[in-house]
């Protein structure tokens, strides 16, 4: 047991954080025909020392909490910081840094169809090194966070109603409640016995009694000697008594911070006067939100004269903390401080910082990504039903085609159109895919689960493949031959393979979609588009030889060109067809639409349904790898 206590404890105390003289600029939307885009001073020229123990900030909506908050744990873009610097103990804060700290966001971001033992499984085989753990060892300790957090009763739980599964979470399936799933938040984040926990509003949605004891539970952390910042909104009396420090936060200003038990006497001294029986939470807020007159006879020690009327222009409350003992404390300490000549650094991620090497990361986040698929089995499903049903329609449509003049060719080449626009259009859905998990992956990659290659590449192989190659087999299958198409087992392959290289493509091209936009309004358009672009200049609805010279190119781009022209050789090579008077060749009608019918041109198709695949695969991930991971 006592072990097993020890796997959770966190090895170092936490360290003291510091930040100075920190401005911090936000780009707002750029107006038209203005070259330069305008700014937004968030956070204005701001200096705090936050040490072990529980540190909140607080302030009224918009105030900057959650801006300070994450320019401090090192999430927001560095381009936006135009002076100052964030120390963690003496070192400036880092990639390295943001590794072993951790930040739970407000909106927890769970994979919905794993339980919470599994979602802590998944957290603990990433992001603890294996040479350090054995699997008996990440067992210990996610039983050991289990316990810590009391989340006993739900472990075995499915989160459900998380994040991308909201869309399947259903009335019959109730998942773990609010306060469960914020707590398995922080779980996936104290797998790694970080000593600095940053937490954006944990509070925000939680009922009372809840956020009360979620509280507790940080508490009970900070104790262990570790440094937890928080940003939280408006704290009942219970939860602010647990506070060791504040900053308290208006329009990007600091109008204090220290020890909330001397907070009262300091906005006496200013002229504010909380009440008996008044929550000195709320009563902060309602000053800062005017809603509090000053009495300003009392006198206010190392301040001038009424100084909170006479700066007019400024945030008096600020103004005033600034002239305060408690702000000439924190700039004598930060004057002391030591500094490290680290850097600045500009990427999210200056070196690979993964607890665990590539190809042990694909496993278990292909053994994820096949476990939601098999959990949530919708999508899958409905894929191979949608391949079955079109294999049968289109079976039952061109059934057994005839040799005989005119059906023979018309029939055969309806039916190969008919097949390439269900394989493309079948696969609309998965410009889902990325769209869907982007936040995750976002959360998970920045938190450093795993890099942006092994998320890529699982996909590829845990979903594409089993998701949209293997059903291609099955619609093939029950398509061939119901339609009556050529007798030879080498032909059947072919126009499998020809099939699932046109899903492929199109899917690939899906997968670069979704990997840039947010959207799925966006999505839909920009998948639609070239989707229609390739029909139009497939070859079967307008004749090629005919077209304008300067739009012909377009041709060398369409999945549905390739994908015809492959199924046609396939089938019609070697065949006759043959009315009451005549008799033609499958070569014959392939000579008279220009399709090349050697054995290299078929193969030609094919090379080029991979290489449309592979380009756009490789731009996808790309687009992954370029999603900006700042805040
Ligand atoms: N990317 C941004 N673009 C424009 N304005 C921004 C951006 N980020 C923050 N702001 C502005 O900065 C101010 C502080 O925002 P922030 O989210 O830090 O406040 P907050 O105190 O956490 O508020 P809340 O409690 O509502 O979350 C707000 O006025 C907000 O509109």
């Amino acid at each position: 047991m006592e072990a097993e206590e020890a796997t959770i404890h966190f090895q170092m105390p936490g360290p003291t954080l510091t930040f100075q003289n920190v401005r911090y600029f936000v780009n707002l939307k750029r107006k038209f025909l203005h070259r330069n885009a305008e700014e937004k001073e968030i956070l204005k020229d701001i200096s705090g020392i936050m040490k072990p123990g529980m540190n909140a900030i607080l302030g009224p909506t918009g105030s900057g909490k959650t801006s300070l908050l994450d320019v401090i744990a090192g999430r927001k873009d560095p381009k936006g910081l135009r002076t100052g610097q964030v120390l963690v103990d003496s070192e400036i804060v880092n990639a390295d840094m943001r590794m072993r700290s951790a930040y739970v966001v407000q909106d927890d971001i769970l994979m919905g169809t794993l339980t919470v033992r599994e979602n802590l499984e998944f957290s603990a085989n990433l992001r603890l090194s294996r040479i350090e753990f054995s699997a008996e060892d990440k067992k210990l300790k996610v039983n050991a966070v289990i316990r810590e957090l009391s989340l006993q009763d739900c472990a075995d739980t499915k989160i459900v109603f998380s994040l991308f599964s909201k869309h399947i979470g259903t009335d019959f399936i109730r998942g773990i409640s609010g306060g469960e799933r914020k707590r398995c938040s922080i779980g996936m984040e104290l797998i790694t016995s970080p000593s600095l926990i940053f937490l954006d509003e944990p509070t925000t949605g939680l009922d009372a009694n809840t956020a009360n004891s979620l509280m507790r539970l940080l508490h009970t952390i900070s104790r262990k000697g570790k440094t937890v910042i928080f940003s939280i909104h408006q704290p009942r009396y219970s939860i602010f008594q647990q506070f060791d420090h504040m900053t308290l936060m208006n329009k990007g200003e600091i109008i204090f911070a220290g020890a909330p038990d001397k907070a009262l006497g300091y906005f006496e001294k200013a002229g504010y006067k909380c009440e008996a029986f008044n929550n000195p939470a709320d009563f902060f807020l309602d000053i800062i939100n005017g809603e509090i007159p000053p009495t300003l006879d009392t006198p206010t020690p190392g301040l001038q004269t009424n100084a909170l009327v006479s700066c007019e222009d400024k945030n008096k409350l600020a103004f005033y903390y600034r002239q305060s003992e408690f702000y000439s404390e924190v700039e004598e300490t930060l004057r002391k401080r030591p500094c490290s000549s680290v850097p600045k650094q500009h990427g999210f991620r200056d070196k690979d910082v993964y607890a665990t090497p590539f190809f042990y990361q694909l496993l278990i986040v292909s053994l994820r990504t096949m476990k939601n698929i098999l959990r949530n089995p919708q999508t899958s499903y409905a894929q191979l039903a949608l391949n079955i049903f079109f294999g049968v329609l289109v079976g039952l449509i061109y059934y057994q085609i005839p040799n005989t003049l005119p059906e023979a060719i018309q029939n055969r080449v309806g039916a190969f159109f008919f097949l390439v626009i269900n394989m493309v259009f079948g696969n609309l859905s998965a410009v889902e895919l990325f769209i869907n998990e982007r936040v995750l992956f976002i959360h998970e990659n920045t938190s450093g689960y795993y890099r942006t290659s092994t998320y890529f590449l699982s996909k590829v192989f845990a979903d594409l493949i089993p998701n949209r190659i293997f059903p291609v087999f099955l619609f093939s299958a029950v398509s061939y031959f119901m339609m009556g198409m050529k007798n030879e087992v080498e032909a059947f392959f072919l126009y499998a393979f020809t099939l699932s290289m046109v899903s492929m493509a199109a899917v690939s091209l899906a997968f670069l979609v979704s990997a840039s936009v947010r959207t799925f309004a966006v999505a839909n358009v920009l998948i639609a588009l070239p989707y229609v672009f390739m029909m139009v200049f497939g070859g079967f609805l307008v004749n090629l030889n005919a077209m304008l010279n300067w739009m012909s190119w377009l041709k060398w781009i369409s999945i549905f060109r390739y994908g015809l022209n492959a199924l046609t050789i396939n089938e019609m090579k070697g065949q006759l067809f043959y009315s009451n008077t005549s008799t033609t060749t499958g070569e014959e009608y392939m000579d008279q639409q220009g399709i090349d019918y050697s054995p290299w041109a078929f193969w030609q198709n094919e090379v080029a349904l991979i290489s449309i695949s592979c380009v756009c695969m490789v731009f996808a991930y790309i687009q992954l790898w370029r999603v900006n991971r700042w805040k």
